[in-house]
């Protein structure tokens, strides 16, 4: 079977440090899958330990059918693309990209044909003679992926690709990545901090916690079925309102929990509505466009809400926060889990 099966991985650093506690995933061939969760959750360590340069403590890794775990980096099938792109600043766009492929032997004339080839994918060949130093951070990254493009390979690790960039450069990058994946077909394991880039260019999401992986998932359903408070709060800006149950009316009683708010589940009303709300003073509005966040205070706490601008109170001082109780998210307030209706 091709694709990547990880078993019950497990990895310590010594005693009693255990970094990774028992995770399963089955990754099917030319899927993209964002691995997200907080600094120190293990992401990274599991990156490597899929591209070989660490072994696992305990569990398996299938690849392509095969078991990998003992499989040096080099016969593993795998690139893997670094925060730091690794380039060589005396080399050329076009030795960079062809540099793997030199220490694999193939002749330098197809050596370079194959680096051109790979730069007009990745639209670089007006800079193929350029040396890393006179290109942008955007431009270098694309070398980086080249020269992992360039060896043909039909996985992509990538560890924070990204996170060197300026904004603006991550977006523009982050549809770049997405097409490049389109194209190539290969499969990616992709790794960040940041919630944003998961949802917006994974097929499948594996949200990360202290070495556990607490969901896997397509970002929809991360994002409106998430399985405990976590993960709810982890994923979507800004992040989810929390309010303590026994605050809620409408909202099954009897039963320690919490309710989620999507800040866009919230509205904002003038008068007070007939039925579920809270009185509300503003605290800060932010524009983002079309829409705004309105940050307010009421009496179960500090809410975010995403409305419409032309639907912001017009005293800010005095307005009224609504809810619809079948918007909530449920969650058992001791264990954190998600509480789905009928449970
Ligand atoms: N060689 C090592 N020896 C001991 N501990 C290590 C080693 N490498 C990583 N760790 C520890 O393992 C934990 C997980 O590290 P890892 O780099 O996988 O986290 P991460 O989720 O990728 O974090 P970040 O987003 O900050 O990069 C951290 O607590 C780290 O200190």
């Amino acid at each position: 079977m091709k694709g990547i099966i990880l078993r019950d991985i497990r990895k310590s650093y010594g005693r009693g440090s255990q970094i990774l506690h028992g995770i399963d995933m089955t990754i099917e061939p030319g899927e993209f899958i964002v691995i997200v969760g907080p600094s120190g959750c293990g992401k990274s360590t599991l990156l490597r330990l899929i591209a070989g340069l660490e072994t696992c403590t305990e569990g398996e890794i299938i690849i392509d059918g095969r078991r990998a775990n003992d499989l040096p980096p080099q016969d593993r099938d795998i690139a893997m693309i670094f925060q730091n792109y690794a380039l060589y600043p005396h080399m050329t766009v076009r030795e960079n990209i062809a540099f793997g492929l030199e220490l694999r032997g193939m002749p330098r004339r197809e050596r370079h044909e194959r680096a051109e080839a790979v730069a007009r994918t990745l639209q670089l060949d007006p800079y193929l003679d350029r040396k890393p130093g006179a290109l942008s951070g955007g431009q270098r990254q694309r070398v980086a992926m080249g020269r992992a493009m360039a060896r043909n390979t039909s996985t992509f690790l990538m560890d924070e690709p990204l996170s060197n960039l300026d904004n603006a450069l991550r977006v523009a990058m982050r549809t770049e990545i997405k097409q490049l994946h389109r194209q190539l077909g290969a499969t990616i394991i992709y790794v960040t901090h940041d919630q944003t880039e998961a949802l917006s260019l994974a097929d499948r999401v594996a949200v990360f916690k202290d070495g556990k992986l607490l969901q896997f998932d397509t970002p929809e359903a991360i994002y409106d079925r998430p399985s405990n408070q976590f993960v709810a709060g982890f994923l979507g800006a800004p992040a989810m309102n929390f309010v303590a149950g026994d605050h809620l009316e409408g909202l099954m009683q009897g039963r320690d929990i919490i309710a989620g708010f999507r800040p866009e589940a919230l509205s904002a009303h003038r008068e007070q509505p007939a039925e579920f709300s809270w009185p509300a003073r503003a605290l800060l509005s932010e524009m983002t466009g079309a829409d705004a966040i309105l940050h307010c205070e009421t009496p179960v706490g500090r809410l975010s809400l995403s409305i419409a601008r032309k639907d912001l109170p017009s005293d800010p001082d005095n307005f009224w926060v609504g809810y619809a109780p079948e918007d909530a998210l449920l969650f058992d307030a001791h264990t954190g889990n998600a509480i789905w209706p009928g449970q």
